[in-house]
Parts: structure tokens; sequence; C-alpha cells
């Protein structure tokens, strides 16, 4: 047996504790298979949190974060608060306090076409089939998080402000060229620098560090508009898309309509302290308890985990296997498979059950 890893299982609201329940199911059959002991400690967050404890991400949560190697995430958002414009809280602002305590500055979501789900894509075939890109995301800065935010005095405007420093852009800019490196070596940044400042930073500071670091990388831009269309019509040109929050939080939901369903896209947020693994979705309150959500975002979400915070890279394709051989055997949720669709749980036993027979590779 290896050394115990701490995973802190933050399952959250809605669908969370559904989806969250098949990838703990998976690491343990991992766990189980490839030696590896992995020890789950639940917590809060989000309006389950906010029921508990009146803090949608309590400082008992956050002691949990850091003492953990790693934290898998469900989804946070209920529609009792989506509804109600006054809420002096709100499950999405722990979310957002949860990265920025925790400096994940980089939330990387991969996204691939699967063979078996081509002829079920809204999208044509030739156009989607050799998708293999990937959205690095800047998550803790932008307009999530700039100051002032708020209405005026008179209550009859609303402002938000975008801000960026370089060294923000950088380090993100950093992990997404080295991504490239061991990919397709291109980069995409992904901005508004005909009408942004802030945009215009990012260009300027990108392409200083191209220029002095990555020159062997292959680096263009696009704005976001067209970027947009692009990503539909022509998602194979693309290998690393590089952007700011809010511009990387609207491409990677359009992007999961490449794969089939949002319920497929992982994500890894990444940076200081201890990195967070969540599906790319919601909390989906319209299928809470019902057994019908897609479990494989976030166990996807989980081979990330495998992969980049405990370097079982062997164990994570053993997951991403597992996948790809029930989406061929047609065993999938009704995202996928309207006509037979299973559920959620069976879907994760399908999983746990092929991570179960195969030997080690
Ligand atoms: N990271 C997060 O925790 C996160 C992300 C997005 C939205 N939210 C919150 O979730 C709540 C609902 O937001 P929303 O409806 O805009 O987004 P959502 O992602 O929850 O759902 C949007 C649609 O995507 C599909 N979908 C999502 N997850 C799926 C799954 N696992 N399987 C199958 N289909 C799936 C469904 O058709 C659903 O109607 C809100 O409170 C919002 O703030 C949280
Ligand atoms: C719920 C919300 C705050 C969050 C975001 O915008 O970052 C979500 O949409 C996501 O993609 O993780
Ligand atoms: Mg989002």
């Amino acid at each position: 047996m290896s050394e115990i890893k701490k995973i802190a299982v933050l399952a959250g609201d809605g669908i969370g504790p559904e989806v969250c329940a098949e990838a703990v199911k998976v690491l343990k059959a991992v766990g189980q298979v490839w030696g590896h002991d992995f020890q789950f400690n639940e917590g809060y967050v989000g309006a389950a949190a906010i029921d508990a404890k009146g803090d949608p991400y309590p400082q008992e949560t956050h002691n949990l974060c850091l003492n953990s190697d790693a934290i898998l995430f469900g989804a946070i958002g209920d529609p009792k608060y989506d509804n109600d414009p006054n809420a002096k809280v709100r499950p999405e602002q722990g979310l957002l306090r949860m990265r920025k305590a925790l400096g994940l500055y980089a939330n990387i979501r991969p996204v691939t076409a699967y063979e078996a789900l081509l002829d079920s894509s809204p999208l044509k075939h030739e156009r989607i089939s050799d998708t293999d890109l990937v959205i690095f995301r800047e998550l803790t800065g932008g307009i999530y998080f700039g100051k002032p935010s708020g209405r005026s005095e008179n209550d009859q405007e609303a402002f938000d402000a975008s801000l960026y420093s370089r060294q923000e852009i950088r380090r993100i800019a950093i992990k997404a060229f080295e991504a490239a490196k061991k990919r397709k070596n291109k980069v995409t940044l992904v901005d508004k620098a005909n009408v942004l400042a802030t945009s215009r930073l990012w260009r300027d500071e990108v392409k200083d560090l191209h220029k002095s670091e990555y020159k062997d990388v292959e680096l263009d831009y696009l704005f976001v508009d067209n970027a947009a269309m692009q990503l539909i019509l022509n998602p194979s040109s693309f290998d690393v898309l590089l952007t700011e929050n809010m511009f990387g939080d609207i491409l990677s939901d359009e992007a999961s309509v490449i794969g089939g369903s949002l319920g497929l896209l992982p994500s890894a947020s990444v940076g200081d302290s201890t990195a967070l693994y969540e599906p790319v979705h919601g909390s989906y309150p319209q299928a809470k308890g019902k057994n019908i959500a897609n479990p494989i975002a976030t166990i996807l979400s989980a081979a990330m985990m495998l992969e980049t915070s405990f370097n079982m890279v062997d164990a994570a394709n053993s997951i991403r296997q597992a996948v790809k051989d029930s989406l061929n055997e047609k065993i999938g949720t009704e995202d996928l498979f309207k006509s037979n669709p299973h559920t959620t749980s069976d879907v994760g036993d399908y999983i746990k059950g092929k991570i179960l027979k195969k030997e080690k590779v």
C-alpha cells in the first residue's frame, strides 16, 4: 500500500452529492486495483453549508481543504437563491471565496469528442471527430472579483469592474504554454482586445512571454465572439485556448456541445494550494434526487486528480478507458442515450466494474 492520500469531498447542492458518490465509488475501485490508499473526508459548501453553518464556505471547510492532498467538488447552487435577487448570501459566493482563498488561479477544462457519441451530437461528424482541445481559464481575477461591484446609491445603476495584473496573466499563460508543449504545440489567446483595456494587457503580456520563453510554440489570437463561432465550426483547429475568467466560463459550456453533453466535461483548478477537481456543470436542480444526472464529468475530474495531484497516470488512464468502453457499449444517462438510458448509479457501477476487471497495464 502506498501512503494515504487525503481527499476532501465537497459534494454541495443539487446533483452534486449524486455525481460525487459515483466518483468516490470509482476512486475506491482504482485504490483496490492499483494498491492506493485514499481517505475521503466530507465538508460543507454552497447552499448546504448555508443551511448547516450559515456560511457557503465555512472556516472548517477551508481548514479541511488546506489539510487535504486534493479536493473533489460536486456543484453548488439552489433555485431558492437564484430566484431571490435580494438574497444576502449566495452559494456561488462560497465557490468564489474558496477559489480565491486556495489561490486556484488556473482552471483547466479539456474537451474531447467520443467516437461512440458522434451520432448523437448536434454537430456534424467531420467537424468534431478530431476534437482534442483544452481551455485554460483564469479563475481568480477579472470581472468576477473586480472592485467596485454593486449598486449606485440611488439604486438606478449597477457596476462590476474587471481588473487584471500582468502577474495574474503571466502565471496562467506559463501553464498554458507548458501544456501546449506536451500537446499539439499551439496556444490561442481569446480576448476582446478590440474593445477592452484588460484584453490589451493580456495580449501585451502573452506576446512578451511568448517572445522571451516560448518562441517554439505557435501562438495566435482570436476575438471572443469569433472564437465562439470557430469552436463550433472548426473545433479541431484548437489545441490550448487561453482566456480570462468570464470568457472561459462561457466558452467551456459552449464547447460541451462538441462532446455531446455538459455532463461529460471535467476540470482541474490548480494554483498555490490544494488543487480542486470538479465537473464544469452546475447543480442541475431539475435532476436533483432523480438518479438521472450524468456522473462522467465528475468521474473524469477524479481521473484528472489522479494524474495532476498524485502523478498516478496509469490509474487515471484506466478511468478514461473505462469511460470510453462504457460509452462504446452504450452505457450512459439520458443526456447521451435517450432511447435506453441508464441511471447515474448504474453508470458509476459499470465504470467501476470495468476498472475492477482490468489488469494493471
Ligand atoms: N461549479 C458549479 O458549482 C456551478 C457551475 C454552473 C452553475 N452552477 C449553479 O448551478 C445552478 C443551476 O445552473 P444552470 O442550470 O445554469 O447550469 P447547470 O450546469 O446546472 O445545468 C444546465 C443544463 O446542463 C445540463 N446538465 C448539467 N449537468 C448535467 C449532468 N451532470 N448530466 C446531464 N445533464 C447535465 C442540463 O440540461 C441542465 O439543464 C445555479 O445555481 C448555478 O449558479 C454551479
Ligand atoms: C457558479 C459559477 C460561480 C461558476 C463560475 O462562473 O465560475 C460556474 O459557472 C463554473 O463554471 O464553475
Ligand atoms: Mg460555468
